[in-house]
C-alpha cells in the first residue's frame, strides 16, 4: 500500500477508497486527494471525525470549520495526492435524516424577511431554520449562559433623560472610529465559523458592511480565508482584524503583518480567551452531530471537551501578558486594541501600554459565566477616566447583547466610540444570506435616527452622561439560571434526537 504511488493524472475514487483506515487514511477536499495518516493524531477536532470520511470525499464537511488554503498552509506538499477523477467517487447516497427532512420544510414555510421588525426576530427565525450544529455553536454561551443573557437585559437597568424641543429635523448618526468615517456608531464585530450558517461564510457580512458603510472585523477563526475577506471589500472599506495570539509568535507576527499589508485599519487582541470557555450547547449537539469525540475518554492528549470552538482553537496562548503589548507595537502601525477588557484597573494599565483602545466585552457571554455586561463596566469606566482626564487618551468600544439603537446610544451617552454587533447579524445571515444582513443593518439605522431625535440629540457628539440613569446598572437580580431560550432544545434529559 505504501509504496502505491497514485497513477499520472487523477486518481480514481477506487484508489482513494482503498485508504480508509488508520493505517492508510486518504480523504478529498474540492477534488483533491490528501494522505492525512499521520496528521489524524494532531488533528484538533480528534481522529475521529476524519476517520468518518476516509477513503471519501469529506468536502461537505470540511468547508465550514476550515478556511480553504488550510490544507496549503498546514499539510506538507508529499501529502497532497493530486486531483481526482470525481465522476468515480462513489458519492455518499446522502440519505435525507428525518430531521433534515424536517428542517427543510420548515425553510419553505419561514417567514418572510418583511417579516423581521428587529435584531431578535431574526434569532427567532434563525433558530427555526438552522441546523441544530450551527444554531448550538452561535446561540450558546459558557456555562449557565448567565453573562450571556444578563448582556441584553444590562441595559434595560439603564433609562434615558430624554431631552425636549432640541431641533432634531436633520439628524446625523454618522461617527468616527479608530480614524475610520462610518455611518452609524457599530461595528460587526469577530464571530468565528461564519460558513456554519451560509454557504459563503464572513464575505456575505463584508458585503453587508460595504452596503452600509461600516467596519467589519475579521476573525482568526473565520471559516473564509482571511485573503478572501480582504478580496471581498470593495473601495476605501475598512476592515480590522481579531487576533487570537498563537503560542508561536512567529506565526503571529505573519499574520499580523499580512493583516496591515492588506490594509487592515486596527489588530484587535483578543484578551479575554486564554481559554476558550464550556459552551455546552455546542458540546451537546457537537456529541449528537459529528460523533466527534467531544467528551473523549479515551485519555488523548488534547482536551476535546469542546465543540468545534475549542477543537480549532488549541493553538491560543494563555501565556500571553502585558509584557507581550510592547512587542506588539514594535510589529506593525496599525492601533492596537485590547479585546474583552473587563475592569477599570486594566483600561488605565492598558493606556500605560500604550494601547489604542479597548473593547469592554465578555465575548458575548461565551467565557466567564458571571463576568459583568460590557455596558456595565462602561459605565464604572468612563467617571474615572473623566476625573484623571484620561476620557479621550483612548477609545473606548463594548460589545454583548446590542440589540436596538437604544443600546447603541446608552452606550454613546456613557463614553463609548461604538458598539460591537455579533449574533443579529450571524443569525441575519443564516436565516436570509445577505438581505437579512442588509435589512438587519438599515432596522438599526432607522432605530437610531428615531430614537436620536427621541432623546433630542441631532448628532452623536450630543450623546452625554447626563441623558441617561445608570443608578439601577450593579443590581444583578439573577433569576435560577434556567436556559429560557433552548429549554425546549437542550433538556438534558432528553437524546439530542428527541426535543426539536
Ligand atoms: C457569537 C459569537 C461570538 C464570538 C465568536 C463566535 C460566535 C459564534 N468567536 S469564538 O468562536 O471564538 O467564541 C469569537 C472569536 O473567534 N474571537 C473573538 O474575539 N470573539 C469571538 N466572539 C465574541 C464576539 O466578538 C463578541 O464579543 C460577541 O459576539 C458580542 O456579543 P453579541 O453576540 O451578543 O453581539
Amino acid at each position: 500500500d505504501e509504496g502505491e504511488k497514485p497513477n499520472v493524472g487523477k486518481l480514481s475514487g477506487e484508489d482513494v477508497a482503498k485508504h480508509n483506515s488508520k493505517d492508510s487514511c486518504w480523504v478529498i477536499v474540492h477534488g483533491k486527494a490528501y494522505d492525512v495518516t499521520d496528521f489524524l493524531p494532531e488533528h484538533p477536532g480528534g481522529p475521529k471525525i476524519i476517520l468518518k470520511y476516509a477513503g471519501k470525499d469529506a468536502t461537505e464537511e470540511f468547508d465550514p470549520i476550515h478556511p480553504p488554503d488550510t490544507l496549503d498552509k498546514y499539510l506538507p506538499k508529499d501529502k497532497h495526492l493530486g486531483p481526482v477523477n470525481m465522476e468515480t467517487v462513489q458519492q455518499e447516497e446522502k440519505e435525507e435524516s428525518p430531521e433534515e427532512k424536517e428542517r427543510q420544510e420548515r425553510i419553505k414555510n419561514m417567514p418572510p424577511l418583511e417579516a423581521c421588525y428587529n435584531l431578535m426576530d431574526f434569532e427567532s427565525v434563525a433558530r427555526y431554520v438552522m441546523k441544530k450544529t450551527a444554531w448550538a455553536y452561535y446561540s450558546s454561551g459558557a456555562d449557565d449562559e448567565i453573562t450571556m443573557r444578563e448582556n441584553h437585559s444590562a441595559f434595560h437597568k439603564i433609562w434615558f433623560r430624554p431631552r425636549i424641543l432640541v431641533d432634531v429635523e436633520k439628524v446625523d448618526i454618522s461617527t468616527t472610529m479608530l480614524g475610520t468615517k462610518c455611518d452609524i456608531p457599530f461595528y460587526v464585530t469577530a464571530t468565528a465559523l461564519g460558513k456554519l450558517g451560509h454557504a459563503e461564510g464572513e464575505v456575505v457580512l463584508t458585503r453587508g458592511a460595504k452596503k452600509h458603510n461600516v467596519i467589519q472585523m475579521i476573525p482568526t477563526l473565520a471559516s473564509c480565508s482571511f485573503d478572501e475577506i480582504c478580496d471581498a471589500r470593495e473601495g476605501d472599506q475598512c476592515q480590522w482584524l481579531q487576533l487570537y495570539v498563537n503560542k508561536d509568535r512567529a506565526i503571529t507576527e505573519k499574520i499580523v503583518r499580512h493583516a496591515e499589508s492588506r490594509g487592515c485599519k486596527g489588530l484587535f487582541i483578543t484578551v479575554d480567551a486564554p481559554q476558550l470557555g464550556r459552551r455546552e450547547k455546542d458540546m451537546r449537539s457537537k456529541f449528537d452531530d459529528s460523533g466527534s469525540s467531544v467528551q473523549s475518554t479515551s485519555g488523548d492528549a488534547v482536551d476535546r471537551s469542546q465543540g468545534a470552538a475549542r477543537a480549532i482553537s488549541s493553538f491560543i496562548d494563555p501565556s500571553l501578558s502585558w509584557k507581550d503589548i510592547p512587542w506588539f507595537l514594535s510589529i506593525t502601525k496599525m492601533p492596537i486594541i485590547l479585546k474583552g477588557v473587563q475592569r477599570v484597573e486594566d483600561v488605565l494599565k492598558a493606556i500605560e501600554v500604550g494601547a489604542h483602545g479597548v473593547v469592554l466585552s465578555n465575548h458575548g457571554g461565551r467565557q466567564l459565566d458571571t463576568a459583568p455586561s460590557g455596558i456595565e463596566v462602561l459605565a464604572e469606566v468612563m467617571p474615572v477616566l473623566r476625573e484623571r482626564g484620561l476620557q479621550d487618551k483612548i477609545e473606548i468600544f463594548i460589545d454583548g447583547g446590542v440589540r436596538r439603537a437604544t443600546d447603541i446610544i446608552k452606550a454613546l451617552c456613557l463614553g463609548a466610540k461604538g458598539v460591537g454587533i455579533g449574533r443579529p447579524f450571524l443569525f441575519a445571515m443564516s436565516a436570509y444570506g445577505l438581505p437579512g444582513v442588509d435589512h438587519a443593518m438599515q432596522l438599526l439605522k432607522d432605530e437610531m435616527v428615531m430614537n436620536m431625535r427621541l432623546i433630542g440629540a441631532a448628532k452623536v457628539e450630543d450623546l452625554t452622561p447626563d441623558m441617561v440613569d445608570t443608578r439601577g446598572i450593579h443590581s444583578h437580580i439573577v433569576p435560577v439560571p434556567k436556559d429560557l431560550l433552548g429549554e425546549r432544545s437542550y433538556d438534558p434529559l432528553i437524546t439530542a434526537h428527541e426535543g426539536i
